[in-house]
């Protein structure tokens, strides 16, 4: 299949590496001109675990230099980020292709309603992981799967398939809004309790009080999905966020809100643990520990871009 990943930073990476080699033919469209230069002349190095360094050929373009027709585009940018990629790739989008997000957080399917008709769009949630450490190279663990459905009259059937050629592990569900509330309850945990407390998901496992701090912060989900027609079902998130501990998952990552902090870059909380803080205020709901650490991860997202400014400037210097 002729395959597009709009978004290829460290998770479009890993996933682009593992449909190239399952014989699909992939081009990545990224924004970020290191990472693209350096992929493009010395290809993709790719770490995983203690393994030797591999490197894979993978071609990267920009939004704007993007040609060509692509039966499915896979769109993994950033939450904030995915109506001006979607802006600037529109002349490759036909009425033949099919989008598929695979992003983090709440309101993705909206952003992309209002380019595409229903019919053209799959959306699904991913636990693969991967790590950007700098430009051109992805360090990768554990294994993951995907869940998707198409939002109207979308070709699931074909997409999974040429997913799961590549060993992506993925399955059709018929309730992806559930699975999108469900991840997005994992991440509202894992994601800036890494960033407060300094964790990788198995160190986050070590705090004593830690799975107590993901049923306050899942308890108020689960109310604000009870206004809005949605089941959140607390002790199937936990039990995914305990396999998720282990270093044959994911123990080893650090989550993604993890190194945007570490890169000085904003966040997706506001879409996120900022999203349930929202709803909880306009339904009435109380939300004390989405909203702080909402407030937090804010902080910490100045604080750190602070330092980062003062760091260059140094160099400079
Ligand atoms: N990484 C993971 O393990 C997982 C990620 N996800 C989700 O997948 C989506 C994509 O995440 P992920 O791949 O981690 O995102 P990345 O930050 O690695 O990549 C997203 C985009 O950010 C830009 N970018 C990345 N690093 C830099 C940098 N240092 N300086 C400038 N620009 C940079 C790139 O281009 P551009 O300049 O165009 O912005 C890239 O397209 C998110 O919604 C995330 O929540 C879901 C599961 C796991
Ligand atoms: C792997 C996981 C679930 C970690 O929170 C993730 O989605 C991320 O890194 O953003």
């Amino acid at each position: 299949m002729k395959i597009a990943i709009a978004g290829f930073g460290a998770l479009g990476s890993r996933l682009g590496v593992k449909l190239q080699k399952a014989g699909h033919e992939v081009t990545g469209i990224d924004g970020w001109p290191a990472h693209i230069a350096a992929i493009n002349t010395n290809g993709l190095t790719v770490v995983h675990d203690d393994l030797p360094p591999k490197k894979y050929f993978v071609p990267v373009v920009t939004p704007k230099e993007v040609t060509g027709e692509f039966e499915l585009i896979i769109l993994l940018t950033k939450t904030p980020q995915l109506d001006r990629m979607l802006t600037d790739i529109a002349p490759i989008i036909t009425k033949k292709t099919q989008l598929l997000v695979l992003s983090n957080g709440l309101g993705n399917i909206e952003v992309i309603e209002k380019h595409v008709a229903r019919d053209q769009i799959l959306a699904g949630v991913t636990l693969w992981t991967s790590s950007l450490v700098k430009p051109g190279e992805i360090h990768t663990t554990g294994t993951g799967s995907i869940k998707l459905q198409a939002i109207g009259h979308a070709d699931a059937v074909s997409v999974a398939a040429a997913l799961n050629q590549a060993g992506l592990n993925v399955e059709i569900t018929q309730d992806v809004l559930t699975a999108i509330w469900h991840k997005a309850g994992i991440n509202s945990v894992l994601n800036p309790l890494s960033v407060l407390l300094n964790a990788n998901i198995a160190e986050f496992g070590t705090a004593g009080n830690g799975m107590d701090l993901a049923l306050q912060i899942l308890d108020e989900i689960q109310k604000v999905g009870a206004t809005q027609g949605v089941k959140v079902n607390i002790t199937d998130i936990m039990n995914d966020l305990t396999d998720l501990l282990k270093p044959e998952n994911a123990g080893n990552h650090y989550p993604s809100m993890y190194q945007d902090i570490q890169n000085g870059k904003r966040t997706e909380i506001d879409f996120l643990n900022g999203f349930f803080a929202k709803i909880g205020r306009q339904e009435h709901i109380d939300t004390p520990f989405n909203a702080l650490v909402t407030a937090l991860v804010h902080a910490k997202e100045d604080i750190e871009r602070v330092k980062l400014a003062k760091k260059q400037e140094t160099f400079e210097i």
